[in-house]
């Protein structure tokens, strides 16, 4: 806890003195840092990286970060003094605010909001409104006119140092008394602070040892056993003690002691003489703060020895970084990649560096992790939001500290106070969930990874079977280099794929509700041969949305221009988007019919039919909606590779990664909701979910399989997806890129206009579309057009597309137009409250 009550400083100094200055990052969306005078007392304890305490406008205390130290007093404002100091050592490192600024310059948002993203809550502070009386006001002396209410917060101040808010509430009864606070605020009579103190609350168990004066010298232990032996009972807990942590060998053991439960863990010791020899003075109680992480993954085992195709592999990556910074392995699914991996952390780690190991999704890391922890131990940090905060500040400062030399986690991993990087792995570097949609910073994990190996001269390798068009381009032009590795890893084959056109088969009355015969009876097999199946459906509940037989009413979100879908688990409807939910309705509201009906399909569904039609299949669905919990992935991980479940159905968190060695067969029940999305990418996206999901079949022995169910089998994807063929998807790809104008030619920038009202939402896009067409040119600005879903938590959306291309542009240039654009459409009187978001790189 700090007291922030020290308004008054003393004054200037003494000429001599060196005035220092710092800029600090507020944790605000503000577009400049603030500079603070550094008192002249704290000048040796203000640190670039470190937390201080400051009062920022007249009204709140915060806490910051100090970005820079300087003697340059701010032209505009008097500064005002720093009022603390919370850190003695940098919690942020100076390769990591360089990186945050460059983050804050390129995604187009504030230094503040990177730090709130990167920050784990319990290394923030919390702070918590209080209000106290104005240092200038004197109650007895001044004369104020005040209501009776705010009489009574007075009177209440001057008998308390300061009253929170919900203090003020009861002490007046009232819930709206927010207006008094104002207008004391106002009349200068009070003000408001925030009380600030640290969340990061360290571990700490309860431990026993002998007191101190028993162990000095050896002659007061044995003095200890004579005044002991008429209570035969306490010397067997002494004994106890010292069997298990044998001072008389060494004095220093005494100093980590033991727990209670440990000492009492002996057959015939009584909790009773334990509290006694405690109450005697014999023994004492104290508190060891503790890791989280408890120390007991020692690494066990090397790395397995890598095969001829992995070493080669290994030995061009090593090669190309000689030359160059960046490498992609494209490796086909089951190949090996990760035992590469392992490879070349065990590499990086030996000659002293710290390594990152990025992945795209939390599904992913349950195996990986385990798989990296053999072989690195407690040297292994593992960063993601399903830890608590607690556990993240202590992967952090354990990064800090150097405990832990490598770190597997997704996204906001890049994030973390490394210093010493000297190895990025960006495993499934394809992967569109490596982009922050909402809200800023609009970051990409990936190009963010690569400018942070940039910053600390680290290398880094690009991993995937499926690599993005972008990522190939810059192999194919020569700036990154390239590594293939064309087969699976020992006897594996890449499996077979099958199309069944559900269609004829529908003709046929061959489908047994979303099931053709053919995979049924696939599925069947497998589970009569105690192997197992995944199937995929890129919709979770039940049904995508419900719709009425007679009068066709369809249930809609009330703030979001989406159909309800139907999760049949609890019988509701609910928006995916917005999470507004309602009981499914027993008959329509419409018509008033009973026949109200799912239509389409989701994975709840597919697993509630399947239990049905193959009553022998223990099904476990993996899905947002089944892995709320913290450990839940782990869990249906665990289940499906111990074969307690032996089908796995689920969204595109079965797709990639996921290495189970008994799957024989992958299902993926309706592919032409892929292939008919809306999007420059959706060929490329659907190329690479096909080909994923299809490489978790046989990657042991057995040979693997995979059932493609569409409409349509004749679509020219089908093709490249079944001969593995990426090449030619590339070149068809970055052909249709270069002629209608897609990236990698050219970098976008979408803004998104947002307003409750659809009108104002409208015209103020087509403003800013004008402006920006004036600044830019028109070829280079596309828009404005409503959004395939046009509303969102009631907000009307327009957005317009900017197109600048890659080789002439400059890049700070076009982006401070934009910047500028954006802030002249905010003055407009009409549009002064209409939300506008710049998402650069959009995926
Ligand atoms: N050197 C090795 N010795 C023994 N087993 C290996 C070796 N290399 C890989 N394997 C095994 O081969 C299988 C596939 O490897 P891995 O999961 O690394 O493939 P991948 O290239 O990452 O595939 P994907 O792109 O599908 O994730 C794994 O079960 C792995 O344990
Ligand atoms: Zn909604």
């Amino acid at each position: 806890m700090s007291e922030l009550l020290n308004f008054n400083y003393p004054p200037e100094q003494a000429v001599e003195r060196v005035t220092f200055f710092a800029d600090v990052i507020l944790p605000l969306p503000l577009p400049k840092l603030y500079t603070y005078r550094i008192p002249f007392e704290m000048n040796d304890e203000v640190l670039v990286g470190a937390r201080v305490i400051v009062q920022f406008g007249s009204k709140k205390v915060l806490s910051c970060i100090v970005a820079e130290i300087h003697q340059n007093a701010p032209a505009e404002y008097q500064a005002k003094y720093i009022l603390d100091v919370l850190d003695d050592k940098p919690i942020i490192t100076t390769p990591q605010l360089k990186l945050f600024k460059w983050i804050a310059d390129y995604y187009m948002c504030t230094l503040g909001e990177v730090i709130n993203a990167a920050l784990p809550s319990a290394l923030k502070l919390s702070s918590e409104s209080r209000i106290q009386l104005h240092p200038h006001y004197n109650p007895e002396e001044d004369e104020l006119i005040l209501a009776p209410q705010e009489e009574k917060i007075i009177y209440a101040l001057q008998h308390n140092q300061a009253l929170t808010f919900s203090d003020v509430g009861t002490l007046l009864q009232l819930k709206s008394y927010h207006k008094f606070i104002k207008s004391l605020i106002q009349k200068e009579a009070i003000i408001i602070y925030e009380q600030v103190s640290d969340k990061f609350s360290p571990k700490v168990v309860k431990k026993l040892r002998i007191s101190e004066h028993f162990v000095q010298d050896e002659g007061m232990l044995e003095e200890l056993f004579n005044q002991l032996a008429p209570q035969p009972k306490q010397l067997d807990v002494l004994l106890n003690y010292l069997q298990k942590v044998p001072v008389h060998q060494d004095i220093h053991l005494n100093y980590k002691g033991i727990t209670k439960s440990e000492l009492a863990n002996s057959p015939h010791l009584s909790a009773s003489s334990i509290n006694t020899l405690i109450k005697k003075g014999v023994l004492e109680q104290f508190d060891q703060v503790v890791s989280r992480f408890p120390v007991e993954h020692q690494a066990k085992l090397l790395p397995m020895a890598l095969s001829e195709h992995q070493a080669k592999a290994k030995d061009e990556i090593l090669g190309l970084f000689k030359e160059k910074d960046t490498v992609l392995l494209h490796g086909v699914t089951g190949s090996g990649k990760t035992e590469v991996y392992i490879d070349l952390i065990k590499h990086a780690l030996d000659s002293g560096g710290q390594v990152l190991y990025l992945l795209p999704e939390i599904a992913l890391t349950a195996q990986i992790v385990q798989r990296l922890m053999k072989v690195f131990g407690d040297k292994l940090g593992v960063y993601h939001s399903k830890f608590s905060d607690n556990e993240r500040a202590e992967v952090w400062q354990g990064i800090l500290s150097g405990r832990f030399q490598v770190v597997v986690g997704v996204r906001s991993s890049v994030f973390l106070p490394f210093h010493d990087l000297s190895l990025v792995i960006i495993d499934e570097e394809h992967e569109a969930s490596y982009k922050q949609y909402d809200p800023a910073p609009r970051y990409n994990a990936r190009e963010t990874a690569l400018m942070m190996a940039h910053l600390q001269g680290a290398k880094t390798l690009l991993g995937s079977a499926t690599p993005s068009v972008e990522t190939y381009y810059n192999c194919k032009t020569g700036r990154w280099g390239l590594v293939e590795m064309t087969k699976r890893f020992g006897e594996a084959q890449l499996p077979d794929i099958e199309l069944v056109n559900t269609r004829e088969e529908q003709h046929r009355k061959n489908m047994h509700s979303h099931f053709s015969g053919k995979l049924l009876t696939a599925i069947e097999e497998r589970l009569n041969r105690k192997e197992q199946v995944i199937l995929f459906q890129n919709r979770r509940g039940y049904a995508p949305f419900i719709s009425c037989e007679e009068c066709s009413w369809i249930p809609k979100c009330r703030h979001c221009a989406v159909s309800l879908s139907y999760h049949k688990y609890n019988n509701e409807l609910r928006c995916h988007y917005c999470g507004y939910h309602e009981r499914m309705p027993h008959d329509c509201p419409a018509c008033g019919a009973t026949t109200l009906k799912s239509m389409g399909f989701g994975t709840e569904k597919v697993e509630d039919e399947l239990k049905l039609l193959l009553p022998n299949a223990d099904v476990q669905r993996m899905d947002l909606d089944t892995t709320k919990k913290k450990n839940s992935y782990q869990q249906i991980i665990a289940d499906f590779e111990t074969g307690k479940t032996n089908v796995l159905v689920g969204t595109q968190m079965v797709t990639k990664g996921l290495d189970f060695e008994h799957v024989s067969l992958v299902g993926i029940l309706n592919a032409d909701t892929i292939i008919n999305f809306p999007d420059f990418r959706a060929h490329e996206r659907a190329y690479q979910l096909f080909v994923q999901v299809s490489g978790r079949a046989g990657r042991k022995e057995k040979p693997g399989a995979v059932i493609i169910q569409t409409r349509d089998p004749l679509q020219p994807i089908f093709r490249k997806v079944r001969s593995n063929d990426y090449l030619s998807l590339y070149e068809h790809e970055i052909e249709e890129r270069m002629r209608f104008v897609y990236p990698p030619f050219v970098r976008m920038i979408k803004v998104t206009v947002k307003h409750m009202d659809e009108r104002v939402a409208e015209n103020a896009a087509i403003v800013l579309a004008k402006d920006l067409t004036d600044r830019m040119g028109k070829q280079q600005v596309l828009g404005p057009e409503v959004p395939y879903i046009f509303k969102i938590r009631n907000l009307f959306l327009q957005e317009v597309h900017i197109k600048l291309p890659r080789e002439t542009t400059n890049l700070r240039a076009a982006k401070s137009q934009i910047a500028q654009a954006i802030f002249n459409l905010k003055l407009l009187p009409d549009f002064k409250d209409v939300r506008i978001v710049a998402d650069v790189d959009p995926v």
